[in-house]
């Protein structure tokens, strides 16, 4: 793979000979299953170890969905769907690509919570890499453990946060593995650019640790500053053994995530999905819903239920948005309100924590959603609490009294911790609702209408920002990048999607919406000053060079 053709096909590590026989089949990369060829099966030492038979890539996508689908639980079509990563790439990625709206919820939120949570209960293969504490002073090289080794985007977690589930420790590393999946499926960054990482530093979840299956470390957390210097050391190793890769931190827990965003933005190019890349996904949709209620940004009042990374993260991102609309920063927070789980974030609350400061005002406590939401008339709810059913139909009700066209965004996940269904939210306002979830859910119909709930997750944001900084060769990921990329998602938003109540693209149009959210960004990444390459004078063109097209290589 070179810079000049960065998505041609893998051909294993460069100077060694291709392997043959069953070490070839056993190669998930460079497999091809049934659909090698007489050709290839006689020149690389093939034959009898396959059946007669030379199927096409399509056929072989039909025999993989009768198995998905005959699967009766959506576990069961993970397990499945990961059978099929792990013996065969190219074809995983053409069967995800041609049947994205089926198996997005079956690699993605919300069956990959599921398989989190019963990771150790269904491991097949380490998919990743593991590091912990007891790998101080080696983690480069365990790095260079990695089977590739030109490696452009790590996704790293430290299982503490996965999802809206909790602490699931090392069972976390289903999601690193399912957004780095969709990362290539939703973006076409080259599967073997991409490394999933688990930080394992023990958890705190008891179940957990009296699982006799358990695979992680069995013992509590570390904290502090042995914390901190593994994620130091893990950050540096990462510069010496891949400068290229930009690094996405993950489902890492409030305590850790604000930190060390902080300590890392500045320098190395790096970003947190959780705060940033949801914040962007959510501000896009509220470009797109004020397309609906005919108001401007500077109208409205949000209201978040939750004060964590995807709350205040989008907090701060609306903050930017407002001010680019000429507002104050005084007046623009003024316009963000938050709910956590002691109640309204005011400012004669004790010990609130550091990130929830900045959106704390002056104004009487009051612990009930309800209440707030009489007393604040937001024009927007934004649910990033984790908890499910937490907007009910009293506080639905309410916000439909107050807006013709209520915002109503259940953004946690995954479903089981939606704050409320797109049924529901549509039933407690008539339908007049604009509604979006973190996860999925099906069209409603309701008084001969049918409604679309847009799904409001970072899948729109974090591919395409890995893209852009990919290939300008980013060397900062900046807050503004994600406002850039807000407004380049909300402008893929078509009447007909708003049209339907949806405000965001289908996902079925998610490789030209990626890559044209790339093109903003890298934009961006010229202007700034940020970028390693030269600008090519078709951006656009430029991006798609660097898009991988699930399709097998001829061996011979
Ligand atoms: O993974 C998802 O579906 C979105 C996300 O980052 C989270 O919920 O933590
Ligand atoms: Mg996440």
């Amino acid at each position: 793979m070179t810079e000049e053709n960065p998505t041609s096909p893998y051909l294993g590590r460069p100077g060694v000979p291709l392997p043959t026989g069953n070490d070839l089949l056993q190669n998930p990369m460079l497999n091809k299953g049934t659909a090698f060829s007489c050709a290839e099966r006689e020149s690389l030492g093939l034959i009898g170890l396959l059946p007669a038979h030379v199927s096409t890539m399509d056929d072989q996508v039909s025999r993989v969905m009768e198995g998905v689908r005959r699967n009766n639980t959506a576990l069961g079509k993970y397990i499945a769907m990961m059978a099929l990563f792990d013996r065969n790439r190219a074809l995983f990625y053409r069967v995800v690509t041609d049947h994205l709206q089926e198996l997005m919820p079956v690699i993605y939120t919300p069956t990959v919570g599921q398989a989190c949570k019963q990771f150790s209960h269904i491991y097949r293969k380490g998919r990743g890499l593991y590091l912990s504490a007891v790998h101080k002073g080696r983690i480069a090289e365990l790095l260079r453990n990695w089977s590739y080794e030109d490696v452009r985007m790590v996704v790293v977690t430290d299982g503490e946060r996965i999802l809206g589930l909790g602490d699931l420790g090392v069972d976390g590393m289903g999601i690193p593995v399912g957004k780095l999946s969709l990362y290539t499926a939703c973006a076409g960054i080259h599967p073997t650019y991409c490394l999933p990482v688990t930080i394992d530093v023990g958890t705190n979840n008891d179940e957990l640790l009296r699982d006799p299956l358990y695979l992680g470390m069995r013992q509590p957390r570390i904290r502090g500053a042995e914390y901190d210097e593994l994620i130091e050391e893990f950050v540096l190793a990462v510069q010496e053994v891949f400068p290229r890769a930009v690094i996405q931190f993950e489902d890492f827990a409030n305590c850790n995530a604000f930190r060390l965003l902080k300590t890392y933005q500045n320098r190395v190019c790096c970003f947190n999905d959780d705060i940033q890349g949801t914040a962007s996904v959510a501000l896009a949709g509220i470009y797109a819903a004020l397309r609906l209620t005919g108001s401007t940004l500077t109208e409205q009042t949000f209201l978040f239920l939750g004060a964590g990374e995807a709350g205040t993260g989008t907090g701060s991102l609306l903050v930017a948005a407002l001010m680019a609309e000429g507002l104050s920063e005084e007046q623009a927070r003024q316009r963000c309100w938050f709910v956590d789980s002691k109640g309204l974030v005011v400012k004669n609350r004790k010990e609130l924590a550091i990130h929830k400061r900045p959106f704390a005002h002056d104004y009487p406590q009051q612990t009930d959603l309800l209440r707030a939401v009489r007393s604040l008339k937001p024009t927007a709810l934004i649910g990033v609490s984790g908890q499910g059913q937490a907007f009910n139909h009293a506080v639905m009700a309410e916000m439909a009294s107050l807006n013709k066209r209520p915002i109503i965004f259940a953004l946690s996940n995954p479903t089981s911790n939606s704050e409320c269904t797109a049924e529901q939210a549509y039933a407690a306002t008539g339908g007049r609702a604009i509604f979006a979830s973190g996860s999925p859910f099906a069209p409603v119909a309701l008084d001969k209408r049918i409604l679309v709930p847009g799904q409001g997750n970072n899948v729109y944001i974090f591919p395409a920002i890995g893209l852009a900084a990919m290939a300008t060769g980013a060397e900062r990921i900046t807050d503004e990048m994600f406002l850039a990329a807000a407004r380049a998602l909300a402008a893929q938003v078509t009447d007909a999607d708003l049209a339907q109540s949806s405000v965001y693209p289908p996902l079925t149009k998610i490789r030209e919406v990626s890559a044209s959210i790339a093109v903003a960004v890298a934009e961006l990444v010229y202007e700034r000053g940020l970028a390693r390459t030269k600008r090519p004078a078709d951006l656009l063109n430029y991006i798609y060079t660097w898009m991988y097209q699930p399709a097998y290589p001829d061996y011979v």
